[in-house]
């Protein structure tokens, strides 16, 4: 049978396109995007959160500098700060587009659905494909309670023109935290509810307990081990929020931050046998699924790693290499670094610190508060804390937990050390600038 191309990647995000630009010199490529180029990291995701986020940091510094020679409070300017967002992102989808068509890979817009196995429609047209890789992503998921259309989402937020005077956020991870951050810093009221006393679960409770009391100190309000029941519009933009646990609360906007869930619905995976479960297609260690011809990446797998940017791009990029010969055997991942730009940053790579207490024969952990260092000392950053995991048998790193401006950097660096299995002595035999965070690295372990 002939088809219309070799492979077709679902989905224009950091996965599908990492599978297209890594097949586009060997196959005839098909990407299908139904929303906006470039999927959610660069439209809504990790790239406008990071911009908003460094303008309310660099306010967090300049008021830490108060005492220290820069006496004048800078104020947030929430739509210069959303213009500046906007002139990163309103550039994603089209430059995304361009930079497929200069690069040869054929692209179509609209919302595709299987046919069959090798078959997809995308509104009136048919496609076929040898492979298909299916790259669509996660949405919001949204609580199931009355009055659910009052929520916003994530993506609403970093395209708020205004912010709201007092705003609540459904759950405390990943998004939750980041968002309320912002809000809070930028000049509103900001409750969070949560329905468990866990914020982060994938961050150890001792360090998401530090983080608590810091963004309790900033003003957030936790509303722990409480269920929001029902949400009451009233008027144009006030929202009467009930929960199981104390009286109502009025607010003027609350954003569902409960987790992500696939976008599957709209594929037919079921009408053509690819087996599914709630958190992401079936893929086996090839990132096959079930039908040979159908492949699977991203946000939109069930899977044991984390959902984030790097990892839908290591995963593109393998299936690439599948299909085109270069690689074989198992997908691998490397250490994958995760960070909660919540100011201060909380970072974590590697073992986790639940096992390495669980192991103690075999790992040394090393706690230490680190505020009073020079680098922190510098930044006024007195709660900062670091704490590293070494392998007793090798003296090598395996894991590291940090909280602290910038800890994006210095977990950038764990993330090195582990991944290329560097000895303490090995770690240190370089010069890095001083003073810099990475010149503290000695120091750690
Ligand atoms: C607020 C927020 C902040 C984040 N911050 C970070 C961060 O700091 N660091 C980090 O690493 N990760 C972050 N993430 C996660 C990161 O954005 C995702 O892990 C990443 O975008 C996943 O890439 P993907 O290609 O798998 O999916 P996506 O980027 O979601 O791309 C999938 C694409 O498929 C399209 N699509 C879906 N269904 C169809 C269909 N039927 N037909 C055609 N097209 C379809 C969608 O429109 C979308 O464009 C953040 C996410 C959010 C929401
Ligand atoms: N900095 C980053 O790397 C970054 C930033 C944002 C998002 N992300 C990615 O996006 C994913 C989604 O983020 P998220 O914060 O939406 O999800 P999450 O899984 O991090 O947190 C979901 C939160 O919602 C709560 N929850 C779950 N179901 C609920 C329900 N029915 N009602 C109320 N609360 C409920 C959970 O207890 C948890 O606190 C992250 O897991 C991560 O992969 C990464």
């Amino acid at each position: 049978m002939a088809f219309d191309y070799d492979t077709i990647v679902i989905g224009g995000g950091p996965g599908g396109l990492a599978v297209a630009y890594g097949l586009n010199d060997s196959q005839s490529v098909l990407v299908i995007e139904g929303n906006l180029w470039g999927g959610t990291c660069p439209n809504f995701g990790c790239d406008p959160k990071k911009m908003l986020y460094g303008v309310v940091e660099a306010r967090r510094q300049a008021i830490r500098y108060q005492e220290s020679g820069l006496p004048v409070e800078p104020k947030i300017d929430w739509s210069a700060m959303m213009a500046f967002k906007h002139s990163y992102t309103d550039k994603v989808p089209t430059g995304t587009a361009a930079g497929l068509k200069s690069a040869g890979i054929n692209q179509l817009h609209g919302t595709a659905s299987f046919v069959d196995k090798h078959t997809l429609r995308v509104g009136d047209q048919q496609v076929t494909g040898k492979q298909i890789v299916i790259a669509t992503g996660a949405r919001p998921n949204i609580p199931d309670i009355p009055g659910k259309a009052a929520f916003k989402t994530s993506t609403d937020f970093l395209n708020l023109a205004h912010l709201p005077k007092k705003v609540g956020f459904v759950g405390a991870g990943y998004v939750a935290i980041e968002l309320a951050n912002i809000a809070v810093e930028a000049g509103a009221e900001v409750h969070i509810f949560q329905h468990n006393d866990r914020l982060l679960r994938n961050f150890p409770r001792a360090y998401t307990e530090r983080l608590k009391k810091l963004l309790a100190d900033k003003g957030i309000q936790f509303h722990l081990n409480t269920n929001v029941t029902e949400l009451n519009a009233v008027g144009n933009d006030q929202i009467k929020v009930i929960t199981d646990h104390a009286a109502p609360i009025t607010l003027n906007a609350i954003f569902a931050a409960a987790g992500r869930r696939p976008n599957l619905d709209q594929l037919n995976l079921t009408g053509i046998g690819v087996d599914i479960e709630p958190q992401g297609v079936k893929v086996d260690d090839h990132l096959r699924t079930n039908v040979s011809s159908i492949y699977a990446i991203g946000d939109a797998i069930a899977k044991s790693v984390p959902k984030l940017t790097p990892v839908s791009g290591i995963e593109g990029r393998y299936v690439a290499g599948l299909l085109t010969g270069e690689n074989s055997g198992p997908i691998h991942y490397p250490a994958i670094p995760h960070t909660v730009f919540a100011g201060p940053e909380l970072a974590q790579v590697g073992m986790t610190l639940e096992t390495a207490e669980r192991e103690t024969e075999q790992y040394v952990i090393h706690d230490q508060p680190v505020g009073t260092w020079y680098t922190y000392h510098r930044l006024q950053d007195k709660d900062a804390h670091v704490t590293t995991i070494v392998d007793k048998a090798t003296g090598k790193l395996v894991g590291a937990v940090v909280l602290a401006v910038n800890a994006e950097e210095l977990i950038n660096d764990f993330s090195e050390l582990i991944t290329h299995q560097t000895s303490a002595e090995k770690a240190t035999d370089w010069t890095p600038v001083y003073p810099s965070v990475t010149s503290d690295l000695g120091y750690f372990y």
